[in-house]
């Protein structure tokens, strides 16, 4: 049985260690907390991100990062983005060399703009070859529960992807391969943004035509940024680019979507913040994805408009309108 280690146990490193045991593999499961790694191996349950739902025994949790990455043949991080690059330097000593790094993050870095995996590369050295995201319609919640679902595994290395792909995929879950590692990791950080806004929509009471709206604009100003930063543009009609950003915007289980909504009823974000445990990684995500269209000379209205709702500049209502009275132009990709 082929051994492979997650790098958290929130609510996706614990459904994605589901997938991976589905898939037939022993999974060892980093958790920061040893009183959640003592639940889930006695459990079985991660009863603080997924309650109620039974993991597979091929699933064990420690906190020691040595011993999580003892013989594992792969390692998938899924922290909050904001967090990988401290924990990354804590766990630079133990992982392996000679393995691939799987980033199943969703966020761009504040302060340096960086995408996951070159928060990797940095921290670990590691080479193109190595470092692979996965990216897709994966709502936590749907894919620990064992329904059907597909994803993205992107890596420059063809050979490295159609490994990962092998180890992932499960009777639930379809793994297709891409090289388009800056398209997919673009469309999953960017959607949790557009997905901010939608909600909003949502919590303002307003219907489809505003939300199809959004999300329909959404892509267009995701796909400019991503071909501007080298992306190819077919990735943002697949999984990790409209797929992941219809699941998003459509699905009460989003955290993006719903602290949007909450966002539109009326409460602020620290409010918001303040009583989930759970990362909404649009809310950080606004700004350096704002900041990255801004370094490239990209249009990217809505994400600029979110970013003033959560820095408190703008109310929700006035940035959808301040969105539709913006000056007319032609509706194209460019
Ligand atoms: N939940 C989903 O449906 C889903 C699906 C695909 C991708 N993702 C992405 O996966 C990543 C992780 O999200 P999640 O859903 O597991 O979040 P989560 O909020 O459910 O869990 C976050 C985990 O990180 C831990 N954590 C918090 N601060 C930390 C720190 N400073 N250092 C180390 N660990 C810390 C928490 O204890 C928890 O275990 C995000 O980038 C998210 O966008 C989530
Ligand atoms: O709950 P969200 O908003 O972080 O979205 C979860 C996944 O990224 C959906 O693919």
């Amino acid at each position: 049985m082929t051994k492979v280690a997650v790098f958290g146990a929130g609510s996706w490193g614990t459904a994605f260690a589901t997938v991976l045991a589905n898939a037939g593999n022993q999974v060892s499961v980093w958790a920061r907390r040893e009183s959640l790694c003592a639940a889930i191996n006695a459990d079985h349950e991660n009863a603080d991100y997924l309650p109620g739902l039974r993991l597979p025994e091929a699933i064990t949790a420690s906190h020691d990062p040595a011993a999580v990455v003892d013989g594992a043949e792969a390692v998938f991080l899924t922290v909050p983005s904001q967090s990988l690059r401290d924990n990354l330097t804590d766990w630079a000593g133990v992982l392996p060399n000679a393995v691939p790094l799987v980033s199943l993050m969703k966020g761009v870095e504040l302060g340096t703009t960086k995408r996951m995996s070159e928060v990797i590369a940095e921290l670990t050295g590691a080479g193109p070859e190595r470092i692979a995201v996965v990216s897709g319609p994966n709502l936590a919640r749907e894919i620990a529960e064992g329904q059907p679902a597909a994803a993205v595994v992107a890596c420059a290395d063809e050979g490295t992807a159609a490994r990962l792909q092998k180890l992932c995929h499960s009777p639930a879950f379809r793994p297709y391969t891409n090289n388009d590692v800056v398209g997919c990791e673009l469309g999953g950080a960017c959607k949790n943004v557009i997905a901010l806004a939608v909600g909003m929509a949502v919590g303002l009471g307003f219907g489809d035509n505003a939300r199809a709206s959004v999300i329909t604009r959404g892509l267009a100003e995701i796909a400019r940024l991503g071909t501007a930063l080298g992306a190819d543009e077919h990735t943002f009609s697949g999984l990790a680019g409209l797929g992941d950003l219809v699941a998003t915007c459509s699905s009460p289980l989003s955290r993006n979507r719903t602290f949007g909504e909450k966002l539109g009823q009326g409460m602020t974000v620290a409010e918001i913040a303040g009583a989930t445990r759970q990362v909404a990684e649009g809310v950080k995500s606004c700004a350096s994805i704002s900041e990255l269209a801004h370094h490239h000379d990209v249009e990217m209205p809505i994400a600029e408009h979110v970013t003033r709702v959560v820095a408190g500049e703008m109310t929700p209502k006035d940035m959808l309108f301040s969105l539709v009275s913006r000056s007319a132009k032609s509706e194209r990709w460019g």
